[in-house]
């Protein structure tokens, strides 16, 4: 695909000079010569390749730049924005990288370098390009039977069921622990349901401050509050015809637990600062990794609700209650780490290697043994098989456990590094707050009962 660069500078001269050059090179070029025409250009076309000087009009004062970088990243956030920055300008270029600009050349610049970053971000953007497909195809793969394996009765119970939901339109609340599939079956049920060809949209709602949460659902107005700039549709419009799946019910607000009953009950939604409701047909999936019943009992979370989105509840077993599963489960992820490590020859895993699967308890389910496949891949380099000594240690039943401290243990997976981030990032808002959850939330951008949950999770209350 042809990029389009788009040259900003307010000197023509300059302009002319690169446009011809780029040109030769195959791009196409579009050019501003102050903020307003360069905004409006972006809208115009394609451009993901930026290159902009920071002295602009009206001041010339690279503040100026500096601001338009903002605003170019926050309308095309895939866009590669190269800066072009005067001598002294060093400090504030490297501070527009950090908030997401690609590079920065130092004038006066060489026409040969230019050329290069050009080229290099163009390559970037196409990596990009291709992770995005292979990221579609691996998901569209997943909404298939091929991605839902298992043979171990309580995962067959489930899946019948699940199946059964499919033709109908009642809504369906999946529960289980964290990593057992709950948002596998929910595509699977849509890909099953008379809404296939339909939107599969689907949202996290502990991961959404309350009010951001109320508009990305439900959409809002333009005005409706300072950041609404422009009318937004939120999901349940985007979903219209097809499922939505509300995973971390549970984690959902009281206020707006009220809101999405009536859209239950009324089929209506109500946009923020908007006068009137609009009619959807979205077929609404719930998850949660929480005992509702015991929150409806502690009044936190409504019972009417409660009893609206469990129209049929499909509970999902854990790992370690369906072991049976586990080398069908390990080969699978095995084939599918080949996508990510393309040359790798490992396709067998030895007896040894599968007992100590077989040994664990798996806490973080199928996706921790996910995980698990990714690394031991990895680590088994130019082997055709996965051994014990490719397993991380905790699994070779030799390592010490996890540290109870804030660093993951030496060889620790992709997701316990993550649980050791978030951790550790939960303990320190709570150090900055003196302890206060709601404002400590509010710093993470998490709702309080989001941040509640996370705590019990990582043993921090
Ligand atoms: N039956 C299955 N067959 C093959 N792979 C599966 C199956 N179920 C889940 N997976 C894989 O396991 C991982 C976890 O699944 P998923 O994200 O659906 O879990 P979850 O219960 O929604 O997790 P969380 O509660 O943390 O959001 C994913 O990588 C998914 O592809």
């Amino acid at each position: 695909m042809t990029e389009t660069v788009l040259l900003i500078d307010d000197d023509p001269g300059f302009r002319d000079a690169y446009r011809e050059l780029l040109a030769l090179e195959g791009y196409a070029v579009a050019e501003a010569g102050a903020a307003p025409k360069a905004l409006s250009e972006l809208r115009r076309t394609s451009a993901r390749l930026v290159v902009l000087d920071l002295m602009l009009p009206p001041t010339g004062r690279a503040e100026e730049g500096a601001a338009l970088a903002d605003r170019l990243l926050a309308e095309r956030p895939a866009a590669k924005v190269i800066v072009v920055s005067g001598a002294g300008e060093t400090p504030l270029a490297l501070r527009l990288v950090e908030r997401g600009a690609y590079d920065f050349l130092a004038k006066p610049v060489d026409p040969d370098v230019l050329l290069s970053v050009v080229a290099r971000a163009a390559a970037r953007l196409a990596l990009e390009d291709r992770v995005a497909e292979l990221e579609r195809s691996l998901a569209a793969r997943e909404g298939d039977a091929s991605a839902m394996l298992g043979q171990s009765p309580a995962f067959l119970e489930a899946r019948t069921l699940c199946e059964r939901a499919a033709p109908t339109d009642v809504p369906v609340l999946i529960t289980g622990d964290s990593g057992t599939g709950k948002e596998v079956f929910a595509r699977y049920l849509h890909a099953r349901s008379r809404r296939k060809d339909k939107a599969f949209i689907a949202v996290n709602c502990g991961a959404l401050a309350p009010t951001l949460l109320e508009s990305t659902l439900f959409g809002h107005r333009k005005g409706a509050f300072t950041s609404a700039i422009k009318d937004a549709p939120g999901l349940f419009v985007e979903a219209d015809g097809g499922t939505l799946f509300l995973d971390e019910i549970g984690d959902m607000e009281p206020a707006l637990q009220v809101k999405l009953l009536r859209v239950l009950e009324t089929g209506e939604i109500l946009p923020v600062g908007a006068a009137r409701p609009l009619t959807v047909d979205v077929r609404v999936v719930s998850a949660t990794h929480r005992a509702l019943e015991s929150m409806v009992a502690d009044r936190t979370f409504r019972d009417d609700l409660y009893w609206r989105v469990r129209g049929i509840e499909i509970a999902l077993p854990r790992l370690a209650d369906r072991v049976g599963d586990l080398p069908l489960l390990a080969q699978h992820f095995l084939n599918l780490s080949r996508a990510l490590v393309p040359r790798a020859p490992a396709t067998a895993i030895s007896p040894g290697a599968m007992r100590r699967l077989e040994a664990c308890d798996w806490p973080g389910n199928l996706r921790e043994l996910r995980h698990e496949m990714q690394r031991a891949l990895v680590m088994a380099g130019g082997r055709g098989e996965i051994l014990e000594e490719d397993l991380s240690p905790a699994r070779r039943g030799s390592a010490p456990a996890a540290p109870a401290g804030d660093e993951p243990a030496e060889g620790a997976t992709l997701e316990e590094k993550i649980a050791a981030l978030e951790r550790r990032e939960i303990a320190a808002a709570l150090r900055a707050t003196q302890g206060n959850r709601s404002q400590a939330a509010a710093r993470l951008g998490l709702s309080r009962q989001g941040l509640l949950n996370k705590m019990d999770r990582h043993g921090l209350k």
